[in-house]
């Protein structure tokens, strides 16, 4: 009887801690983050010319995914050094350790082998090389050669989040075109103000970990300059899709408003107090709402040219 109220006292709480268990496994994915990713993958498959069987193209997806979160989870592996000494991070499983270096290595090499073959055998060898090429890129290039020596790091690394688009467009196509390289170059010059955004309010975090982020090397004002900068070259790169007839005015109206509205942002982000020995509180919320814009501005780019593409294929729209 003992035994029995035991058990019966214990599973619930074995239950709970399945689930915290697996989610630390999903945490290793970096799933928020991803879930962008993933969607200017599925949109760069949407546009592309030509027919995917839908469960063929959700197999696609879920590659992305995978091996987007393969190449997170990897790049914690290595960062568990840093990740252990900055706020942000150090709750991650392997800092906090509830999941060891070890398995999260292997969870993330068996996870990006799988995605690469599935894809290659469920699309084409020319989507599943894309994706090889955006996991090595993020895990050697960035996370190992770039982040710990360069203010550029995310400049140059950066690429690797802007392959999913192309990914997209090889697995129906078999091949890559203008438009997604477009796309490629949209999400490339996006990072650098997204990311410096966020890094200006990150800035004692990076500082304590010795990562040489551009507001630890070269200060808060000309990390407020060069997100400014990559937001007017971003405008009008986000209107070529329109202006090169790959899209019509709707697409083109969402993105000369979200264009606007994103180097509107980076204005406010520049104009604030520009004291170098920190940031100030004010300078603090007009980075935090650039960071916030960022990902509408992608999300809302990304979506209004799926429904552009729609509305033209349906005939709505010219
Ligand atoms: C090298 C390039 C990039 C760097 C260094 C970077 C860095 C970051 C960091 C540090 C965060 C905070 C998230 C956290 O605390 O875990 C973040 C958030 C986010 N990033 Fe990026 N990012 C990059 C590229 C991208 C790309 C290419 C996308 C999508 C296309 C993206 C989408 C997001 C999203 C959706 C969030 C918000 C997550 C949330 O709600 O917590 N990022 N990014
Ligand atoms: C298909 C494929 C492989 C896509 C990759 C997508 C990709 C590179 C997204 C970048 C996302 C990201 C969170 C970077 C931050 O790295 P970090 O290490 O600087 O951030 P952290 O400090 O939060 O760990």
């Amino acid at each position: 009887m003992s035994d029995l109220i035991r058990r019966g006292a214990t599973a619930p709480l074995d239950v709970s801690a399945d689930w915290s268990e697996l989610r630390d496994w999903v945490a290793l994915l970096k799933p928020r983050v991803m879930t962008l990713v993933v969607f200017t993958g599925l949109v760069g498959m949407l546009v592309a010319p030509g027919r995917i069987h839908p469960i063929l193209g959700g197999v696609a997806i879920l590659c992305i995914a995978l091996g987007a979160g393969a190449a997170g989870c990897i790049n914690m592996w290595y960062d568990r050094d840093i990740d252990a000494v900055m706020r942000r991070t150090i709750r991650r499983p392997i800092p906090a350790g509830r999941i060891t270096p070890g398995s999260a290595l292997a969870f993330g090499v068996f996870l990006s082998v799988f995605s690469v073959l599935l894809m290659g055998l469920a699309t084409n060898p020319v989507a599943g090389a894309w994706l090889a090429g955006s996991i090595l890129f993020y895990v050697f290039i960035y996370t190992m050669w770039l982040k710990r020596r360069t203010p550029q790091n995310i400049v140059i690394g950066g690429a690797a989040g802007a392959f999913p688009p192309v990914i997209g467009w090889a697995a129906v196509t078999g091949g890559v075109d203008v438009l997604p390289l477009i796309l490629f170059a949209i999400v490339f010059v996006w990072t650098p103000p997204h990311f410096w955004s966020l890094s200006l309010w990150a800035h004692d975090d990076y500082q304590r970990a010795g990562v040489p982020m551009l507001p630890v090397v070269a200060g808060a004002r000309e990390t407020r300059r060069q997100i400014l900068l990559y937001t007017l070259v971003l405008a009008p790169l986000g209107l070529l899709p329109a202006l090169l007839g790959f899209a019509g005015p709707v697409y083109g109206a969402v993105a000369l408003s979200l264009g606007a509205g994103f180097v509107l942002h980076a204005w406010r982000v520049w104009r604030e107090p520009q004291d170098e020995g920190g940031v100030s509180m004010e300078g603090d919320k007009a980075a935090r709402a650039a960071f916030r814009f960022s990902l509408l501005h992608l999300a809302g780019l990304f979506a209004a040219l799926a429904v552009d593409h729609w509305l033209r294929a349906a005939g709505v729209l010219a």
